[in-house]
């Protein structure tokens, strides 16, 4: 759900991003203030492994302990939701293995969070497959927005996007597959079911290290983008508002394979881990330990039993993404460990004794190596060729995630919308939007896929606020801002004088976009005149003029786009404006009629 309304307990969810380079940073910013908000308070307990390597989950409740999991995904950020919003009215102390909807749905772990929720990968008991669960906080506002979400998400649903001879494109979005209410301590709580995906775009800008993701990729990110929101404006009616990296999700392929493999490694690990305890139990007991493993022994063992109590009161559990091919670096090795090839296995009995001055016995070793080769891994034996496997790589699967914050063509919820990096110029001039604010906002997400810095990246100096330096910027890479809006923009006067120059900032530093790219992004001229020549429609300050999606899905630099080679709309064309899609500039005034 979006970010950009007050809701009760709201904040802002620390370290995003590294903030990347501003193209144009003022000259009188004497403090530069990048995105990434400050921690949350220490009070935000995140529960890590007690070792070095995991994160376990223990219900407060319950007072169960569970085994530790491993995070073998890319995301190693230590920011979770905020355990002082774990209140009536919050969120749900959800739980490892906690079932839902009678027993239908059984929590496996925690894939991530957000301001409205927590979401958990579940085994569904019916399918036998595993699902994504968001669990909504119980405050009657988030209750109110999960239920506007739900017909949102149903209105863009497969079910309604797949005609017999045409692209599906409803696939670009994720589906909806059940929802339904759970009680649990702080009150009733909105769930909703989804198909499980991987990470989000952020944690791929992340991989690359802010230096820009292949075009390959960027390519088939943005054809599967623009088709997404072709098919949410057109045939749904439908705004999402809030597109940005993060709410963009991979898909992870064979979801049950890699849930397979993912717990398979935990438990190697939990083994591991369960084997050295017991070995350096036995070091105590036995009267062959030197006078100083003893020392360390006991005061690991002092260690692991305060972990253990501060753990009885923790009740956040570490977000565990599953990693795709794409974004996780080890991804493969995972795979690889999975089909045998460097299975981490218990030291032989002799090493063991020298290294760590302790005796297990040979039932104890026999028992934990069983346990480990017993691991069913021939599922992941691969035969494909090379040439398979390689084509694998090279694709990747989006889809438009997150419609908290979305609303219909003819009935907007609020004018406060789009996250500040991607907010459209009729939104920050409080003039009319529509569809067509969702474009300006993807061409700032597929610029900055390809660059790894924001396109606009405002902030506020002695003498503006974020949103004169946000126009300036824009006016410095696009030109002047038309008459049209600074007439109809409610807040126009704030930024502009009588004679339309901006009020609080007299220089501008005019750098259009293909020189940018060229200039500092080292693009080719042929690469920067292509990549301007695409983005530059989708960037029209005037929303009535802005390209729409469908259009852009036919453009000369997505062709050859791989998996979407032959995919083109015929009945939209090219560089045209959407204004002939209802509520693309302006909310439909009437009656609404979803
Ligand atoms: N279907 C899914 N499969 C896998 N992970 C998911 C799925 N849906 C959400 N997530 C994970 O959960 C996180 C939170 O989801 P989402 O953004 O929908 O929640 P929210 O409470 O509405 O958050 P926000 O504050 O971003 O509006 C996502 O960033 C993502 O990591």
């Amino acid at each position: 759900m979006g970010s950009s309304i007050n809701y009760p307990g709201y904040v802002s969810k620390p370290n995003q991003k590294v903030a990347g380079n501003p193209i144009f940073p003022r000259e009188n910013v004497h403090t530069k203030q990048g995105t990434a908000k400050s921690k949350l308070s220490l009070a935000l307990q995140i529960q890590k492994d007690e070792t070095d390597d995991g994160v376990s989950s223990l219900h407060e409740n319950s007072g169960e302990e569970v085994d530790s999991d491993t995070d073998y995904s890319s995301c190693d950020e230590k920011n979770e939701e905020s355990l002082r919003d774990y209140k009536p009215g919050g969120y749900h102390p959800a739980f490892r293995g906690e079932t839902y909807n009678h027993g239908r749905y059984i929590l496996v772990r925690k894939l991530g969070w957000g301001h409205f929720s927590t979401v958990w990968l579940a085994r569904d008991t019916v399918t036998n497959a595993h699902v994504a669960m968001k669990v909504v906080r119980s405050d009657k506002v988030y209750t109110e927005a999960a239920l506007d979400e739900i017909k949102l998400l149903r209105r863009v649903s497969t079910r309604n996007g797949s005609v017999e001879g045409f692209y599906d494109a409803s696939k670009h979005i994720l589906n909806l597959l059940d929802s339904f209410n759970h009680s649990g301590p702080n009150g009733k709580h909105v769930v909703m079911v989804f198909e499980v995906l991987g990470e989000n775009l952020l944690a791929l800008i992340k991989k690359y290290e802010h230096r820009g993701i292949p075009v390959m990729y960027v390519k088939q990110i943005a054809k599967q983008l623009l088709l997404g929101l072709d098919y949410m404006h057109r045939k749904c009616g439908v705004i999402h508002t809030d597109i940005k990296p993060e709410n963009v999700l991979m898909e992870v392929g064979d979801v049950e394979a890699i849930v397979k493999m993912v717990e398979l490694l935990d438990k190697q690990k939990r083994d591991q881990r369960k084997f050295q305890r017991r070995a350096t139990k036995t070091s105590i007991d036995s009267p062959t330990v030197t006078a100083n493993s003893s020392r360390s022994s006991t005061s690991a063992s002092l260690e692991r039993s305060t972990t253990r109590r501060l753990r009885r009161h923790t009740l956040i559990t570490g977000s565990q993404p599953l990693p795709s091919p794409i974004s996780s670096t080890n991804f493969f090795e995972m795979k690889a460990q999975m089909m045998g090839q460097s299975l981490p296995r218990p030291m032989p009995p002799s090493t063991k004794n020298n290294v760590n001055n302790v005796n297990v016995s040979g039932g104890e070793e026999e028992q934990i190596t069983n346990s480990l080769s017993s691991l069913e891994i021939s599922t992941f034996t691969d035969e494909r060729t090379e040439d398979e496997v390689s084509r694998e790589l090279d694709v990747i699967q989006i889809k438009i995630a997150d419609l908290g914050n979305a609303c219909w063509y003819d009935e907007h919820y609020t004018n406060s919308i789009q996250t500040r990096e991607y907010r459209s110029p009729e939104v920050i001039l409080g003039s009319e939007w529509g569809c067509s604010a969702d474009i300006w906002s993807a061409a700032c997400l597929i610029f900055e896929l390809l660059t790894g810095d924001f396109l606009f990246e405002p902030d506020e100096g002695h003498s503006y606020t974020k949103d004169d330096d946000h126009i300036a910027q824009m006016i410095e890479l696009l030109g002047d801002i038309p008459s049209r809006l600074l007439n109809t923009g409610r807040h126009a006067r704030t930024f502009f004088n009588s004679k339309g120059q901006l009020r609080n900032i007299s220089k501008l530093k005019y750098w259009p976009l293909k020189e940018v790219l060229r200039e500092k992004y080292k693009f080719s001229d042929e690469d920067a005149h292509n990549i301007s020549d695409f983005l530059l429609p989708m960037l029209s300050l005037d929303p009535q003029g802005r390209a729409d999606a469908g259009g852009m899905v036919n453009h000369p630099w997505l062709d050859g786009t791989v998996g979407l080679e032959a995919v083109k709309l015929s009945d939209r064309k090219l560089y045209e404006s959407g204004v002939d899609i209802p509520g693309w500039c302006q909310e439909v005034a009437g009656q609404p009629r979803h």
